[in-house]
């Protein structure tokens, strides 16, 4: 699938959301993803993960198991492995930190590829990473459906997405004017002061 094609995927599941965002990390944006319309539909994410998958598989070559971060990671996680023909876990947190939990194992040896729903400033793949590299295993590198900082999030391993965007992102105390005019909404699950 081309860019486009990701792109109207999201257009048409509803999933590209104009407004006030606080993003996971604490940024504001006037741009949302909200990948979960997406994943609503099995199709629609049968032929994005396809596509992913496919990407993974030219980019990494044969792959054992993807690892992703919860909660918008796990469908993703999932169904592009399905792709893959590998398994597929994720991490959660505890205590505020990822962790494999619910006695899933990395075996030592395994090939893995992170997969995460969408990068912006890579700050969760990179918390991810960190998880995964406690447990053997090799990790050849990350995938995301959408890269939202085009390319310039330095997650510490090769990061293939299957769009890449340039949306504005600001510190809160750096808002424009017509962003800080709406009321925000923070749609991600990581608990963020403020
Ligand atoms: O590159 P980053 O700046 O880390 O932003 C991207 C992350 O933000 C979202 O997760 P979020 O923490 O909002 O929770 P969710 O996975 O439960 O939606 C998204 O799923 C990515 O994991
Ligand atoms: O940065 C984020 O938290 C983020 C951005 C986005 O567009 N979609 C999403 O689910 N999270
Ligand atoms: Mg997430």
């Amino acid at each position: 699938m081309t860019g486009e094609e990701i792109l109207a995927e999201f257009r048409d599941a509803g999933a590209l959301l104009e407004g006030h965002f606080i993003l996971s990390s604490g940024l504001h944006s006037p741009v949302f993803l909200q990948k979960m319309r997406i994943f609503e539909d099995p199709a629609r994410t049968g032929r994005v993960c396809g596509a992913l998958a496919e990407l993974i598989r030219e980019s990494f070559g044969q792959v054992d198991m993807v690892v992703s971060p919860a909660i918008g990671g796990i469908i993703p996680g999932y169904e592009t492995a399905r792709g893959l023909g590998c398994l597929a876990v994720f991490v959660e947190r505890e205590d505020g930190e990822f962790q494999l939990r619910r006695g899933f194992e990395i075996p030592q040896g395994a090939r893995i590829v992170m997969v995460e729903d969408i990068v912006t400033t890579g700050l969760s793949s990179r918390e991810c990473i960190a998880a995964i590299r406690r447990h053997p295993g090799e990790l050849l590198g990350a995938a995301c459906i959408v890269d939202r900082s085009n390319g310039a999030a330095d997650i510490g391993v090769p990061l293939v997405s299957l769009l890449r965007m340039d949306v504005p992102a600001y510190p809160a105390d750096q808002l424009p004017p017509e962003l800080a005019a709406l009321p925000a909404t923070k749609p991600g699950s990581r608990a963020i002061a403020g």
